[in-house]
């Protein structure tokens, strides 16, 4: 395990009494009268992993290089481990920044490639063998220090890059679509190295993608982002099960949206559901009228255990979607449409099929709401 902790320079703490590693205050940034970056705050601590997720053009980019360095905000302030950073050039930053290339020298070893950000900060031959050393181990290489990057695989020569990054110890670890341009299975075994390396060596990591899969699976903590904004910021999840507009609720995937109309006040708010004909119990956190939210999965087709509510539909449709088996449902009274989704298993194939009356059942704990005043942003 390297040791992160510089002593001296720990950001303050956070509320939750970790070190912040990197504070964003009311950053943005303009090209002519064109806001690519709206005011945004941002606070990452230390270790944390958070992901920058959200449509092309939506500003992901240009955070992320205000954040390195190559590009300076039109407004707000910047601070890494606590020290004023708005006006750094990138190379006084304590950032590292991995690309989706890697960018490794090809006519430097695994061993010098690591070395060099090493030597070109002066440290001493036996600092820079030790750290080296150090690295190589903690990444699982110790034997590749004399290959080239041509000699490694895919996921190796990301290691050399990872190593080449942790091996200065910088404060915040950037890491820009690093897996953008591999195929789905190289992809996943790789998202589970970011992961291992993330943990073993306590990191802390600004990443972008616009891949929801890829952001569910890697982070602490996922930013979504659209023109030039940060619309929800939470845990993977929040954001999967509580999003808070019609755009969250679809960029992460099929989802059941119904209008509600809310009654009563304060605690004793309910939700009517015309579509589906039901009131929640559940009081709508904010505003009289909005939005109802539930994933396909958190359905149930003909369910055998108790359910809040039960409704009879009909399949009007049924698609293999991956492992999932995804049914597409009309409900009876008012002919609202549903999508729901389950594992496939062998019995699906024969015990449902199109034309056939079904129940579904769900729960009110599985459902989230958002008012139309925070769907602005759709
Ligand atoms: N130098 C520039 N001059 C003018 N507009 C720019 C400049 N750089 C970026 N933009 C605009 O700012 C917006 C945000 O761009 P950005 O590259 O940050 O998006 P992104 O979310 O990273 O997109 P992608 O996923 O396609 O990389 C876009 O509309 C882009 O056209």
């Amino acid at each position: 395990m390297l040791q992160k902790n510089k002593g001296c320079h720990m950001g303050e703490p956070s509320a939750d009494g970790f070190a912040v590693k990197l504070k964003l205050e009311g950053v943005e940034k303009k090209y002519g009268d064109f806001q690519a970056l709206r005011p945004t705050h941002l606070e990452v601590k230390e270790g944390e992993f958070v992901t920058l997720l959200g449509p092309s053009g939506s500003g992901k980019t240009t955070l992320l290089s205000l954040i390195a360095g190559t590009n300076y905000p039109s407004g707000g302030s910047i601070s890494i481990d606590g020290r004023p950073a708005t006006e750094l050039p990138a190379h006084k930053r304590d950032v590292g920044v991995i690309f989706q290339n890697y960018a490794l020298f090809p006519h430097l070893t695994v061993a010098e490639n690591i070395a060099f950000p090493l030597r070109m900060r002066g440290e001493r031959q036996e600092e820079v063998q030790r750290k080296c050393d150090n690295v190589l181990s903690a990444v699982g290489l110790t034997s590749f220090g004399n290959r080239f990057p041509s000699e490694l695989s895919g996921g190796q020569q990301q290691r050399v890059a990872f190593a080449r990054c942790v091996v200065y110890e910088p404060s915040v670890i950037l890491m820009d679509e690093p897996l953008g341009a591999l195929d789905k299975r190289l992809r996943d075994s790789m998202q589970d190295e970011i992961r291992r390396l993330h943990k073993a060596l306590g990191t802390t990591v600004v990443y972008i993608t616009h891949d929801q899969t890829e952001a569910l699976t890697l982070s602490d903590r996922i930013c979504l982002m659209k023109d030039g904004e940060i619309v929800q910021s939470g845990a993977p999840s929040d954001l999967y099960f509580r999003p808070n507009s019609r755009f969250a609720a679809e960029f992460f995937g099929e989802a059941n949206l119904y209008p509600y109309e809310a009654e009563g006040s304060g605690a004793s708010n309910v939700a009517h559901v015309k579509d589906l004909g039901a009131v929640s119990p559940q009081a709508p956190e904010q505003g009289t009228s909005g939005w109802m939210m539930i994933r396909p999965q958190c359905l149930q087709l003909d369910p055998e255990t108790p359910h809040d509510e039960l409704r009879t539909c009909r399949v009007s449709d049924i698609r293999q979607v991956g492992f999932y088996t995804q049914f597409h449902l009309t409900l009876d009274q008012g002919g609202a449409s549903i999508i729901l989704q389950r594992l496939s298993d062998v019995s699906s194939l024969s015990r449902w099929h199109i034309g056939q009356s079904v129940t579904v059942g769900w729960n009110w704990r599985d459902v989230a709401f958002f008012s139309e005043e925070r769907e602005r942003h759709a």
